[in-house]
């Protein structure tokens, strides 16, 4: 398969008579992880869409390599409560997976052992977890993360990027994200891309946080999530963190 796997050239995306998306040129290559920012309704889960082949573009082209498989994990799933199921059960809708093949996703995910747990018992960041060995079951070659941690304190979300980091290292996928908070997607990025409609700016995660169009979008109110992130990657992780896995 060749080393692009997506890409898109002048695409346009209209809703009715509303254009939600206007020329965007967009690429991902394998193994690259890179992250969409941009406010509130600026198109970034409509460019997913497109991406993904869900959506038909008034105008442009999107290419896709052939034979690219994709893995998918939600902003949230709404499961009822009342319902039993187990992790083990969940893995394997809709299709039956191998217990080794679930115990493996698992383990890659960061939540060994939690087959048999209620889907309902889970912590919120076990069950994004649980929703990512559900996408890597798949074996993607891109990885597609729709505001995966929009549930999660900062602590856990930052725990849950660099679990993405070693997905990305172990299975060499390609990874692209959504995200409203660049700062804690920062170092799990090789690029950010700032869409607002189009493509404001991009490059790397501290060029684009330093471009005026980014801060003219999002101003300087996320210093304090910048000290948080540094503080998270100024010293080793030999041990996991507390959130690691919760
Ligand atoms: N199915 C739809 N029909 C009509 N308009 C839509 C539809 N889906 C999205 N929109 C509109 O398109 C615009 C972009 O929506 P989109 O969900 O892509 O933005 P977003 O950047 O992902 O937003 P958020 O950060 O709030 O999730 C919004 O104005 C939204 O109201």
């Amino acid at each position: 398969m060749s080393r692009r796997l997506v890409s898109t050239r002048g695409l346009t995306v209209r809703y009715g008579d509303s254009t939600v998306l206007s020329d965007v040129d967009f690429h991902i290559d394998r193994g690259e992880i890179v992250t969409i920012v941009g406010p509130n309704g600026s198109g970034k889960s409509t460019l997913l869409r497109a991406l993904i082949g869900g959506l038909a573009p008034a105008s442009g082209r999107i290419e896709r390599a052939e034979g690219l498989t994709i893995g998918y994990v939600p902003q949230k799933l709404v499961l009822d409560p009342t319902l039993p199921m187990t992790v083990a059960r969940f893995l394997s809708l809709p299709r039956r997976v191998a217990s080794r093949a679930a115990r493996d996703a698992l383990d890659q995910a960061g939540v060994p052992g939690l087959e048999r747990r209620q889907m309902a018992a889970l912590s919120g960041g076990q069950f994004q977890r649980v929703l990512l060995a559900r996408a890597l079951l798949e074996e993607p070659d891109l990885l597609i993360l729709d505001e995966a941690t929009a549930g999660l304190d900062q602590p856990g979300a930052a725990a849950f990027y660099r679990r993405i980091e070693q997905v990305r290292r172990d299975t060499g996928c390609a990874v692209l994200m959504v995200s409203h908070d660049l700062h804690v997607v920062m170092a799990a990025s090789d690029r950010v891309v700032c869409l607002n409609g189009h493509v404001c700016c991009e490059g790397a995660p501290q060029a684009v946080a330093a471009a005026p169009d980014y801060r003219a979008l999002f101003g300087e109110g996320t210093r304090g999530a910048l000290a948080l992130y540094r503080h998270h990657h100024d010293h080793d992780h030999d041990h996991a963190p507390a959130h690691e896995a919760s």
